[in-house]
């Protein structure tokens, strides 16, 4: 909407939408005449006339042709806005090349700088603010009321912000730039014509986006909680306004682009008359946006606010608002439009549509589609026009690409992580509910699975009562060394772990008692180097891969005995390493084939579920310790016992 919404017609002070002109005949339809009529600003420069009059003076001028006639200006302004960024970006670096400001260092934040920049009491609301908000426990408005701060509305703050001094130097330096500068700024707004726009002075924007994110931001969350909803300001618009005779001397009712607003006044109050600034309603929203209707009277009584040299007036973006007409003097303030992505990303606070968010790799001058505000610091390298046009005529391709492709019709689930690409706010969404339904039907089938097996398999689980000292069964004898192999001695047993139990060597110790070392008749030992053992240990669980156990039999000596020792029943180790075989169900045969393949080289533990078994893996192990009785070693977790009488 940066580019059809809000144009403003100075003849007629009003804002127009070119989306409501046809191209042909520049004409407006009744209903489009009565929403112009009930545009603040029209009414505010026609306080006298009554509605009807107005409906019928905007007709004359329709029928005089003055949309026609403004024609022209629309169409250039909209021209201006289309190549706003390239151009903004090129004034950025031309300033940056040319110009030479008075005092660079007024906008670091030095220990020192910081303390005359500042008003203590700032200092202090922001502190006070760091611990609380209003509506939480940490900080009242009696704390705040006593650094200075007033509440001039429900939700508009007069406080303290810079210093005198400081005020001085920015004013200063200001008029050193409009009166130095080889290279002027951009305008600050669709409404007012004098000020800088500040975002294209590169050491001012790094000292603004510092004062956002690390003073403004609390203030916003602790005073104005509902502006922002607690999201992060993460841009803003940041420009001077100056009023002086013959030039813009007041400014019609409106609010602003940006979640919070902060108003500072740069100029001593006696040196200006008038140009009085109120407030009015609040933009709602949730009852569709736009300007709340208010009659002319009404709007003439609204109760100017003061203004006074180094103080801001904090204020949500839609509070409604205006300056009245400049009497004598001029007035320069500083105004911070802040702004929050994630809110703005949902409903354009211009045109109360939601936006196509583009995701850029650089600041984005039009006002409305900031979706990330890369601050050219952030990236490295400072952005030129030069860099940023072709960034973005590559960013517009791919989006139609994309937005066309086949795969994004079929709601496939892509997410490109390249910074450059962009993606409308409606394929973030379908991306989004695709992905829900995709992990949706995953759980589905693996719930719908898991019950099949376990059902298959609960009958085979033998463990009936707990019975520690329960004798193992062993069918078979380790070997002995006969000589002392090197690290092996002479009568004794060797074994080594080929794999870790449950991720740990430790918890063999555990494992192993009462388990296999006692069958160790005599001397038996575990040693680190396995290729010097009798017997290899393998935990069911942490098999290696396919690979690996065959790379293993081969440079193993064929005489070693490979022990597989498991206490899991198959129902465990599935619903711990359910992936294997979660789809195997008799209604998806063939995805059950298709993960049976794929499991035998992911997850070597099937071989437990299917031993003995026919599989060349299976037959590489000579000896088995589980809780099945027909193990070499039989290690039950427990045993039936008839219970004693005390043991009821
Ligand atoms: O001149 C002022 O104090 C107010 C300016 C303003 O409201 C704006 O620029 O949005
Ligand atoms: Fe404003």
């Amino acid at each position: 909407c940066f580019l059809t919404d809000n144009y403003f017609l100075e003849e007629l002070g009003i804002h127009l939408n070119l989306r409501s002109l046809t191209d042909d005949s520049l004409k407006l339809s009744n209903s489009e005449l009565e929403q112009l009529i009930a545009k603040r600003s029209w009414l505010e420069r026609h306080p006298s006339a009554d509605r009807a009059a107005l409906q019928q003076q905007l007709r004359r001028l329709q029928a005089e042709g003055i949309f026609s006639r403004c024609a022209a200006e629309l169409l250039a302004e909209q021209t201006r806005r289309e190549s706003e960024d390239e151009a903004s970006f090129a004034r950025e670096a031309e300033i940056a090349s040319r110009h030479v400001y008075k005092n660079p260092d007024l906008f670091s934040y030095g220990e020192v700088s910081q303390r005359s920049m500042f008003d203590p009491r700032f200092v202090a609301i922001v502190e006070a603010c760091r611990h609380g908000n209003k509506a939480t426990p940490g900080v009242s408005m009696d704390d705040l009321r006593q650094y200075g701060l007033r509440q001039v509305l429900e939700d508009v703050y007069f406080l303290p912000v810079f210093s005198p001094s400081f005020c001085s130097a920015l004013h200063s330096e200001f008029s050193h730039f409009s009166d130095h500068s080889p290279v002027k700024t951009g305008r600050p707004n669709t409404m007012n014509r004098d000020g800088l726009l500040l975002d294209e002075l590169r050491p001012i924007r790094a000292w603004l986006d510092r004062l956002r994110s690390d003073w403004l931001q609390p203030l916003v969350d602790c005073l104005l909680p509902e502006a922002a909803n607690g999201a992060k300001l993460d841009s803003h618009r940041a420009f001077t306004v100056r009023y002086l005779p013959g030039r813009d001397t007041g400014l019609g009712y409106h609010y602003d682009n940006a979640e919070a607003t902060l108003n500072v006044c740069l100029t001593d109050s006696n040196s200006y008359h008038g140009n009085a600034l109120y407030f009015g309603d609040l933009v709602e929203p949730k009852l569709g946006g736009g300007c709340p209707l208010i009659s002319p009277e009404r709007l003439e009584a609204l109760p100017g606010v003061e203004q006074r040299l180094g103080w801001g007036l904090l204020h949500p973006g839609l509070r409604m608002h205006g300056v009245r007409r400049l009497l004598e003097g001029t007035r320069l303030n500083l105004i911070l439009w802040l702004r929050a992505s994630r809110l703005r990303n949902r409903l354009c606070p211009r045109c109360w549509r939601r936006p196509e968010c583009t995701r850029l790799s650089q600041r984005y001058v039009g006002s409305v589609r900031v979706f990330a505000d890369i601050a050219p610091q952030v990236m490295g390298s400072p952005v030129t026009a030069a860099t940023a046009r072709p960034q973005l005529q590559l960013n517009r391709a791919m989006v139609r690409r994309f937005r066309s492709s086949l795969k994004m019709r079929l709601c496939c689930c892509f997410r490109w992580r390249n910074k450059s690409l962009l993606m409308t706010s409606a394929a973030f969404e379908r991306q989004r509910l695709c992905w829900r339904l995709c992990v949706g039907c995953v759980v589905l089938l693996l719930a719908w699975s898991l019950l099949l097996q376990n059902g298959l398999e609960l009958r085979d689980i033998p463990v009936l009562l707990r019975d520690r000292d329960a004798p193992f069964e062993i069918r078979a004898a380790l070997p002995k060394a006969s000589v002392s192999a090197s690290g092996c001695p002479a009568n004794a047993s060797c074994i080594a772990f080929a794999t870790r139990a449950f991720g740990s060597y430790s918890y063999w110790n555990g494992a192993l008692q009462p388990g296999l070392v006692p069958s160790c008749a005599s001397d038996c030992r575990v040693l680190a180097d396995p290729s010097e053992a009798h017997a290899l240990l393998f935990h069911g669980f942490d098999l290696p891969s396919r690979r690996r156990l065959r790379q293993m039999r081969q440079t193993q000596p064929s005489s070693q005995l490979w022990i597989y020792y498991s206490q899991e029943s198959p129902v465990h180790l599935l619903t711990n390493r359910c992936v294997r075989d979660c789809l195997i169900s008799p209604w998806l045969p063939f995805a059950g084939s298709a993960l049976a393949f794929v499991k035998e080289f992911a997850f070597p533990s099937y071989l437990l579920r299917n031993y003995p078994d026919t599989t060349e893996e299976a037959g590489y192990f000579n000896w088995t310790v589980t809780y099945r009785r027909d193990s070499t070693i039989y290690l039950p977790h427990s045993r039936l016992a008839r219970a004693t009488n005390n043991q009821e």
